[in-house]
């Protein structure tokens, strides 16, 4: 069996100003190692991309601001599911559904979240619908947030456009390729908080953090606490445990980037057990940038990608795409056309690789707040 392994990739080239930097060996590199990381695990880590710890640092604030409020006070900020926008409590989604997939024990997933996402008056001149670029919601009872998670959205947006003109060379395409599909980007900042309330520890063994799912746009850029949780399906059908490196942020691919390469680039599937160390659960959270691409954009298998009559996907906009999942994961209607993503979890052999499954662990686990 091929040892599972989250490449790290520094991608502080691609961040060097002038005219010929793109074109330098140093970004070739990069470029390389992207395309090996993509096509082999569809997912890596990178470092180098200058978001400033500061940036970082208020994201979490920000989030610990928000989630510590009572959920009486939370649950005022919730939006219709169409929005996908604002507060999500606990057990009210279940990621799983966004492939179709029931979750274990019919149990909806207990992260909480709160979405943020791009406006149409970001814009302007633009008449873009509201399904997809729904007004936010900022949570006055937390003063902080609205600053801090502002400020990290447009570094992370940045990033993603980075990564986005080194996916471009890594495909060999034109640079300004991905130009046109994405200069009125559907973009969301899913923020996530896992904790289990104390009386509910007892169905911790069933309980998902969040159900297997692949993303739904391009690129995901994923912030997550140094805890255990996170686990991505590897080619050997089998769970493995990924933890950021320190200062490092999380990259992976949605299903836009496997549709445009016909599954040479992998969209690869995760999920968030209960974090549980020496058999304590612990509090985790993380923040989901899902760059996701031009509400109209029609995502068709890129040239050279595939062989004329080998086309694995037919051609969808992102916002089909994208409306299918979202009524999934909020409402358990099971989308159209996600089979082959079903069929992977489906095929998942049961055991993981996790220290300790929630039956298995030593000592009955209880929560740290
Ligand atoms: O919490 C995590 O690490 C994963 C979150 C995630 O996959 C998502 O929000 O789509
Ligand atoms: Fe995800």
């Amino acid at each position: 069996m091929t040892e599972f392994h989250v490449p790290t990739i520094d991608i502080g080239p691609y961040l060097v100003s002038g005219a010929t930097a793109r074109t330098s060996p140093d970004c070739a590199e990069v470029a390389r190692r992207i395309d090996q990381a993509c096509r082999e695990v569809g997912f890596m880590q990178v470092t180098g991309h200058r978001v400033a710890d500061s940036a970082i640092e208020g994201l979490a604030a920000a989030l610990d601001e928000f989630f510590s409020l009572p959920l009486e006070r939370k649950a005022a900020y919730r939006r219709d599911a169409g929005d996908n926008r604002g507060y999500a409590p606990p057990k009210s989604e279940s990621l799983s559904m966004s492939l179709g997939v029931p979750p274990a024990g019919m149990m909806n997933d207990f992260y909480e979240a709160f979405t943020v996402g791009a406006e149409a008056g970001w814009y302007p001149g633009l008449d873009l619908p509201r399904s997809s670029y729904a007004p936010n919601t900022w949570p006055d009872a937390a003063p902080g947030f609205r600053a801090a998670v502002e400020e990290y959205f447009s570094e992370v947006t940045y990033i993603s456009r980075v990564l986005l003109t080194a996916m471009a060379d890594a495909l060999g395409l034109d640079p300004g390729y991905f130009d046109a599909m994405t200069d009125h980007s559907i973009d969301a900042l899913k923020m996530n908080h896992y904790a289990l309330p104390e009386g509910e520890i007892e169905l911790a063994g069933e309980l998902m953090g969040m159900g297997a799912h692949t993303d739904f746009g391009i690129l995901t850029v994923l912030w997550a606490d140094q805890v255990p949780g996170l686990q991505v399906l590897g080619s050997d059908r089998r769970w493995h445990d990924v933890q950021p490196a320190d200062g490092a942020l999380l990259i992976n691919l949605g299903d836009a980037m496997a549709r445009w390469t016909n599954d040479r680039w992998m969209s690869t599937l995760h999920r968030v057990n209960p974090p549980i160390v020496d058999g304590r659960i612990l509090r985790r959270r993380s923040a989901a940038f899902f760059f996701d691409g031009n509400h109209d954009a029609v995502i068709e298998a890129l040239p050279g990608c595939y062989e004329p009559g080998q086309e694995l996907y037919p051609p969808i906009t992102v916002a089909e795409n994208i409306s299918a999942k979202v009524a999934g994961l909020k409402t358990g209607r099971a989308p159209a056309g996600a089979d082959r993503e079903a069929a992977r979890v489906l095929a998942a052999t049961a055991p993981s690789s996790a220290p300790a499954a929630p039956s298995a662990a030593p000592a009955r686990p209880r929560v740290e707040r």
